[in-house]
């Protein structure tokens, strides 16, 4: 698993594209027939993808988790953004369709991820943090993330924001998650911008076409850096960064923090104005 290492605000002021991509942007998370995981060591965050073929694929060990099993200490979101698929969960199946939520409790030791049709896979996008509690593991259908539209055609950022895993939804240790689609027209994320120096965070940019582009923006407010993202590739925010981007038409991302609460509306927002 590949290990990413906390940089200050400092040292990113000084970073070029190339240092910025290598520290903040996860490519090619989601790969046929294998887990493909980082590990941040913004909150100990996990960050990952599985795409089951015809073969379930397990979630495996890890040298550098010194742990008897992958949950031993840890919770697991994941959001399926593919075809149909089935999670089983020491030995509980569970039915994930396109954008459907499992929350995996701490202490769940087999994890085995399958696709129903291998000619359309599933696509499952993870996130794991550590956890000091079992939480049991539950289901949340598209449905039941009672999405919220916010945003407006005239500022070009009007969306609609499903909440899986919060304060008020799924109940987790420190985990939120969720996504975030935007409308046709509508290119903004995030924007106004915010950060939650409580929280690290996550972005995973899908359902951006192949011929385009989010250029997604970082940094402290008055220290903004950006990079060039493209579809099923994740962003890691620091703590005291921004995290918004731009896109060259609409698309959608899905989004997770972990840290000191899951209080989604804990932000500090930023007003257009002061960013540079
Ligand atoms: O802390 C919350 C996250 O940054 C996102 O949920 C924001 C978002 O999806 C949006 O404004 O479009
Ligand atoms: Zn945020």
């Amino acid at each position: 698993m590949e290990q990413r290492y906390h940089n200050s605000p400092k040292e990113v002021s000084q970073m070029n594209t190339e240092e910025l991509r290598a520290n903040f942007l996860i490519q090619n998370v989601m790969q046929p027939g294998q887990l493909n995981l980082t590990y941040s060591h913004y909150d100990r965050i996990i960050v990952g993808g599985v795409v089951p073929q015809a073969e379930a694929v397990a979630l495996g060990n890890y040298d550098n988790l010194k742990a008897e099993f992958f949950l031993e200490r840890r919770e697991l979101g994941v959001i399926n953004i593919g075809g149909d698929g089935k999670i089983e969960v020491d030995g509980q199946n569970y039915q994930l369709s396109r954008l459907d939520c499992l929350y995996v409790g701490r202490g769940s030791r087999t994890v085995n991820f399958k696709s129903v049709n291998a000619d359309q896979p599933a696509q499952y996008y993870l996130l794991s943090a550590p956890a000091h509690a079992d939480y049991p593991t539950t289901l949340m259908k598209k449905e039941g993330a009672l999405p919220t539209t916010i945003g407006a055609l005239e500022t070009s950022n009007e969306r609609t924001i499903y909440k899986y895993i919060h304060k008020d939804g799924l109940q987790s240790c420190q985990l939120v998650m969720g996504l975030t689609t935007l409308n046709t027209g509508s290119v903004w994320n995030t924007m106004p911008a915010h950060t939650h120096d409580r929280r690290m965070e996550a972005y995973f940019y899908f359902d951006v076409a192949p011929d385009q582009a989010v250029v997604h923006f970082m940094g402290e407010p008055q220290e903004t850096r950006h990079m060039l993202v493209h579809n099923h590739q994740a962003i890691l925010s620091p703590p005291w960064s921004i995290h918004s981007g731009c896109g060259t038409r609409n698309y959608s991302f899905i989004w997770g923090m972990g840290g000191e609460n899951k209080d989604y509306s804990d932000m500090d927002a930023v007003k257009i104005t002061e960013l540079r």
